[in-house]
This record gives C-alpha cells, sequence and structure tokens, in this order.
C-alpha cells in the first residue's frame, strides 16, 4: 500500500494515544524554530512505541506537546476516545494526569525538600485519593516502593539527595504509577544513568507496562536502548518522521538512509565511548530554516533534485513498516 502514512496501524486497532498532524514552533528571534512538523503517531493498548533521533530533531518537543505541557501549535492528540484539544481547564487536567511523564533528571524532577514517602503521592495530593485511600497512605507509599524495587523500610524516610540516580527514578517511577496512567512517556528516562544502572530501570519500566498495563512511548538517542524496550519505533530527523518499522531485526530491515545512518553508528563492543552516537554526526542545518523537500537530504547519500523540489510522504513499503524517502524500494 503506498499510503499517505498518516495511519501507521490498521484503521480496526483500538488505539491508547493518537497524534495527528502535530507541530511545535517556538518563536524566536530571526525566525520560527519548526521542532515538530505534522508529526502523526498511534500507541496501541500495551504497546511501547520507541521516538528515536539525533539531539534537536524534535523529540522531546513532541513529547511535551502530547502532554500539552505546553499544548502543540497544531494538530490534535487523543488520548483513548478524549480529543484533548479544546478541552476545558479542569478536565484537560484530569486528561493529563491519565498521562506521566517521566524525564532524563530523576533528580531535579524531585522537590529536594521532601521525603519519598511524600513525594510518591504529591500527585494523588493535588488530584485526590479517590478509592485508594482505603488502603491507608503508607501501605499505598509502600506498595508502589516496592514494585518499583526500592525497600520502603530504607527509602521511605529519605530526602532525594540521599538517594542515587537510579532511586531517585525508581521514585519518579512510583510517583507516575500512583496516578494510575493509561500512557507513560519516557524522556530519556536512562540517558543521565550509569550503564549498569540502565538496564534495571528499562526491566522496571517493561515490568510496570505489564504489570499496570500501560502504554509507552519511549523518547532516546541511544538506537540499542529505543529498540531493546520497545515494539515499534519511530525515527524523527529534524521535527519530520523518516521511518516507523517493527524493532524486531530493526537492524536487517531498517531502510531509509538516515535510520540506516543510525544503525551503522552503533558501536562495536569495544566502542562504548560512542555508543549511540552518530559516527558522521555533523551539525544539523537550522530548524528556523530547514532543507526544502526532504529535510534529510543535505546529509543522505542518495538525494536528487527531486529530494529538494518534493517532500516524501510516509509509504508503507513492507506490512508495518513506513518510509519516507523517494529512492528506497523494500
Ligand atoms: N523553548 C524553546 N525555544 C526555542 N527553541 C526550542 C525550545 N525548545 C526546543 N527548542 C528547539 O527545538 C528543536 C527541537 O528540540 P527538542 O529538545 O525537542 O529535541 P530533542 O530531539 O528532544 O533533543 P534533546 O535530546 O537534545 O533534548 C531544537 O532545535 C531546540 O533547540
Amino acid at each position: 500500500m503506498a499510503g499517505s502514512g498518516t495511519a501507521h496501524l490498521r484503521h480496526d486497532q483500538p488505539r491508547a494515544l493518537t497524534v495527528d498532524d502535530l507541530v511545535v514552533e517556538f518563536p524566536v528571534a530571526g525566525g520560527t524554530v519548526h521542532a515538530v512538523s505534522n508529526l502523526h503517531l498511534d500507541l496501541l493498548p500495551g504497546e511501547t512505541l520507541g521516538i528515536l533521533g539525533e539531539s534537536g530533531c524534535g523529540k522531546s518537543s513532541a513529547g511535551r506537546a502530547v502532554m500539552q505541557l505546553p499544548p502543540p501549535t497544531a494538530g490534535t492528540v487523543t488520548l483513548g476516545d478524549v480529543e484533548l484539544t479544546g478541552l476545558k481547564e479542569k478536565e484537560m487536567r484530569r486528561a493529563r494526569a491519565r498521562m506521566q511523564l517521566v524525564l532524563q533528571d530523576p533528580v531535579s524532577a524531585l522537590n529536594p525538600r521532601r521525603k519519598v514517602k511524600d513525594l510518591v503521592v504529591e500527585g494523588l495530593e493535588i488530584w485526590g485519593w479517590g478509592e485508594r485511600d482505603q488502603r491507608g497512605k503508607d501501605a499505598f507509599v509502600d506498595e508502589l516502593l516496592t514494585a518499583v524495587g526500592l525497600d520502603p523500610e530504607v527509602v521511605r524516610e529519605r530526602r532525594p539527595h540521599e538517594l542515587s540516580g537510579g532511586q531517585c527514578q525508581r521514585v519518579c517511577i512510583a510517583r507516575s504509577l500512583a496516578l494510575d496512567p493509561d500512557v507513560l512517556i519516557c524522556d530519556e528516562p536512562v540517558s543521565s544513568l550509569d550503564v549498569s544502572v540502565q538496564a534495571q530501570i528499562l526491566n522496571l519500566l517493561e515490568q510496570a507496562r505489564e504489570r499496570y498495563r500501560l502504554s509507552m512511548v519511549f523518547i532516546a538517542h541511544d538506537v540499542a536502548v529505543v529498540k531493546n524496550i520497545s515494539d515499534r519505533v519511530m525515527v524523527m530527523y529534524l521535527g519530520k518522521t523518516c521511518e516507523v518499522l517493527p524493532s524486531d531485526g530493526l537492524e536487517r530491515t531498517a531502510l531509509h538512509p538516515y535510520t540506516r545512518l543510525l544503525l551503522d553508528s552503533v558501536p562495536r563492543e569495544s566502542d562504548a565511548e560512542r555508543r549511540g552516537e552518530p559516527a558522521k554526526a555533523v551539525e544539523l542545518p537550522s530548524p528556523i530554516d530547514p532543507p526544502s523537500g526532504c529535510r534529510f537530504r543535505t546529509r543522505c547519500p542518495l538525494a536528487t533534485d527531486r529530494c529538494a523540489a518534493e517532500e516524501p510522504q510516509l509509504r508503507e513499503l513492507r506490512p508495518g513498516q513506513f518510509v519516507a524517502c523517494h529512492h528506497v524500494e523494500a
């Protein structure tokens, strides 16, 4: 099917989250930063969708806009069957609580003056406890701390500076889970952590997804990390989607020249220093004045005049694999 690429899944599949035509722009001196341009994203219930791309390609802007923090410049975000655009403040806050954000720097995400037992339920203090209070706050906190692999006896009374980065990230995840969200948006949740701790946090997110029946958007620049945790991967370049594909066998199946560039840059075992950074990293073109046509053309080995004149649309070249390139074929 050579479709428009506006839907990456079958129409009859229910969605946990649908994002259509998302645009994020920032007015700056000298112009407008086109951080995210006409992004489409579908998330199945229970699925993890990875968003992969170099620094500055718009991953975080997209994640924040989905959370309406701040709302996008244009486009729609539909959580389950609730479209967030145009909701009144109170309804928006309620809908937003069903999506939680886990960020890169867990230490600064936590109020340094509060104890772990209070940090975990901060959101609930704002949103109300609902039916959870029947269990009692302490039991609830302990259950969540245990679920994220922390010993409540040890950490309950501690403040963030008394914990490691990995422990702080576990507290952040517990805080998110406390609100019983449908969707977790993880923005580089392990990139500030030691490599040994990264694997533990990835395992925890995987377990939490299953146990709490979450759907996840997992944003990162590290190919290995994204591939490891995701069911499908969306590759972004300069605010646009280049390719969406199943993560299984991605090294063999990826078709877009930019995805191939990212994969070629994945270091060999002996080359841990370069982990995740493209080998031929060059400065990205300015998102204030992105290249015409295909935004990747200035770095692309396949580029022709057509790429400057005509923007490639996502085409489904194999089942479930969508590629925005004039030249590659399955
Ligand atoms: N508030 C802002 N004002 C102006 N420009 C911004 C703002 N936030 C982001 N940008 C720009 O938008 C583009 C996309 O940034 P974004 O942080 O979304 O990318 P990213 O892929 O998440 O990168 P990183 O991993 O480095 O955060 C970049 O050029 C960035 O400089």
